[in-house]
């Protein structure tokens, strides 16, 4: 009962930026992302009888803890769609530079649900598949697929009908998506619990959920139409709004930090060139920014000019789930 699979990471487009049920990792928005084919996981699952507990080794190093915990937790899911006690010996290799700043959980968490599903012997659909996925963590459900991809929020309380759905494929669109990796990068709160206090105690929070609910409209129409400009900027404000909502939340926190600025005014400054080009920011200080293919000497030029710029990974938009 062994399996393997691979997953992509995923960069939000429209961000899923708050939950309606934690344990369930219901969000309170649809959102909207594009998968990368520069960063992915992965991960073999190999369910054995007589094993007494779940081990994980990452990158060959064994991982125990709170870590191996999330990985056991899952798996207790998996386990309970088959409806039997047995554990496993899992193993992932991660090709997502953390320092880039890219949530290696949506590719790990994507990858570990086809992994484990597979080799269980349960043969889940995507839909399905996206679903566990979301139980492991929200952006994960997006990684199922490729191109751009658009989790749905659902509306009923026990989740069944919150997961993702492919809005075009990675060959609709041949985009560019550059993750800037800072030589510096201060401790950050989590994307877990920054959307839990933001959630919590933001008085802009009911502003953004409004306005989230219009972007996302409106950039699937962009993409539909390959209107770069009107994506980009949709994306680039909708990534604004959601930093404004930490800025109002008690304590108040910010995933910027002074390098994060100054390649945001690089961007800026690109379009005011003539370059279309747009950043969008997670939960972290890194940037992302997206342009044309035509466009990468100039957009490559003025990030590597840049201090405290150590690296510049680019992407184009990437597969979904794959099994070796
Ligand atoms: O990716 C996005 O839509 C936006 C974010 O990256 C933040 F900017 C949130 C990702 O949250 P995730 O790590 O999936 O949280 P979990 O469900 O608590 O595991």
């Amino acid at each position: 009962m062994k399996a393997t699979a691979r997953a992509h990471t995923n960069i939000a487009l429209i961000k899923y930026w708050g939950k309606r049920d934690e344990s369930l990792i219901l969000p309170t928005n649809s959102n909207l992302s594009v998968t990368l084919d520069g960063f992915s996981t992965e991960t073999t699952v190999h369910f054995r009888e007589g094993l007494k507990e779940d081990s994980f080794l990452l990158n060959e190093q064994k991982v125990e803890g709170a870590a191996l915990g999330k990985i056991a937790v899952f798996l207790d899911k998996v386990r309970a769609l088959y409806g039997k006690e047995i554990y496993a010996q899992v193993q992932s290799v991660n090709h997502v530079p953390t320092a880039a700043g890219l949530a290696s959980s949506a590719s790990g968490l994507a990858a570990l649900a086809a992994a484990s599903s597979k080799a269980i012997g349960l043969s889940l659909d995507n839909m399905e598949l996206s679903r566990l996925a979301r139980q492991g963590s929200g952006s994960a459900s997006r990684s199922i697929y490729g191109g751009f991809v658009e989790w749905q929020m659902g509306e009923r309380e026990d989740g069944l009908d919150s997961y993702a759905v492919q809005i075009a494929d990675q060959s609709h669109w041949d985009i560019r998506i550059a993750a800037v990796v800072l030589s510096k990068t201060v401790k950050k709160v989590s994307s877990r619990e920054g959307m839990r206090r933001t959630v919590e105690t933001s008085p802009f929070y009911a502003g953004w959920l409004e306005q989230t609910a219009k972007d996302l409209q409106e950039i699937k129409q962009a993409i539909i139409a390959k209107d770069f400009e009107k994506m980009g900027s949709v994306a680039e404000a909708n990534c604004l709004r959601m930093h404004a909502t930490t800025l109002g939340a008690n304590p108040p926190f910010t995933y910027w930090q002074d390098t994060t600025m100054r390649v945001m005014q690089t961007v800026q400054n690109l379009r005011e060139q003539g370059i279309p080009a747009f950043f969008t920011i997670d939960a972290g200080p890194n940037v992302k920014v997206l342009y044309l293919p035509e466009d990468e000497a100039k957009v490559k030029n003025s990030l590597q000019a840049m201090e405290d710029v150590e690296d510049i990974i680019i992407s184009k938009p990437g597969s979904g789930i794959s099994y070796m």
